[in-house]
């Protein structure tokens, strides 16, 4: 099923059953679906081929950060599920990020997008200094994604705040944007959010949503709801 629509929903659910009746109220030409490490670590590669098998497309978000060999390993394995997008940890580095992109390469035929973690959406300025980075998150935002770009990857996630200054500095990476709230949402541990049209208006190519869509009484009327918003 070829999904039309920039909508990622997040499954951030303990058990198999509630991840599975999301998306059976949800429509897979509406909005692709991310499993994060919640729902993979309670139910393993058997949630993923459950939700492809509805016809959805998969995001394997699971951030993958250890030294080249193990995290290029760990993205084969997620190539090996047919996901369709994965992601690593920029911060692990040049060497690690080319080693996964050249561990896909290797593996020929369809493979899935590999998409770079920046700075995460729930940190502002004050939890880069708690780590020793004196500095704006835009700014490390921007030098994470050049080295994402000469390692070859396919996109960054980041949030949708950064993405006009992205799109400028390296308009060939997807950008993947979590932080998403529509207006009137609770912000929760967000700290870097847009609405969805903003996010959109700033360059995003795709929109990460979990709770604004998960935890609403109407799922499919809340995702509905952001479609319409967006035209
Ligand atoms: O920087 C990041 C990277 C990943 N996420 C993930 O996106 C969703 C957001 O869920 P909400 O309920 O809409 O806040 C969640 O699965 C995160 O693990 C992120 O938020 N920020």
């Amino acid at each position: 099923m070829s999904c039309q629509t920039p909508i990622i929903v997040a499954l951030d659910f303990p058990t198999r059953d509630a991840a599975l009746a999301l998306a059976g109220r949800l429509d897979p030409s509406a909005c692709r679906v991310k499993v994060g490490k919640e729902l993979f670590t309670r139910c393993g590669p058997s949630i993923v081929e459950d939700l492809q098998a509805k016809g959805f497309d998969v995001f394997l978000d699971l951030k993958f950060h250890d030294i080249p060999n193990t995290t290029a390993m760990a993205v084969k394995a997620a190539a090996e599920l047919g996901v369709w997008m994965v992601n690593v940890h920029c911060s692990g580095g040049l060497r690690m990020m080319q080693a996964c992109r050249e561990v896909l390469e290797q593996s020929g035929g369809a493979r899935p997008l590999l998409i770079g973690v920046t700075v995460l959406t729930s940190m502002e300025q004050a939890d880069l200094a708690d780590l020793g980075l004196d500095i704006d998150p835009r700014q490390q935002v921007l030098r994470l994604a050049a080295l994402a770009e000469r390692a070859g990857l396919d996109g960054l996630v980041c949030s949708a705040q950064e993405a006009t200054a992205l799109k400028a500095q390296s308009p060939g990476l997807q950008l993947v944007t979590p932080g998403i709230r529509p207006s009137g949402s609770a912000a929760d541990d967000q700290r870097r959010i847009l609405t969805p049209a903003q996010a959109m208006a700033a360059g995003s190519d795709f929109l990460v949503i979990g709770r604004p869509i998960s935890q609403a009484a109407d799922p499919a009327g809340a995702l509905a709801q952001v479609l319409a918003e967006l035209g």
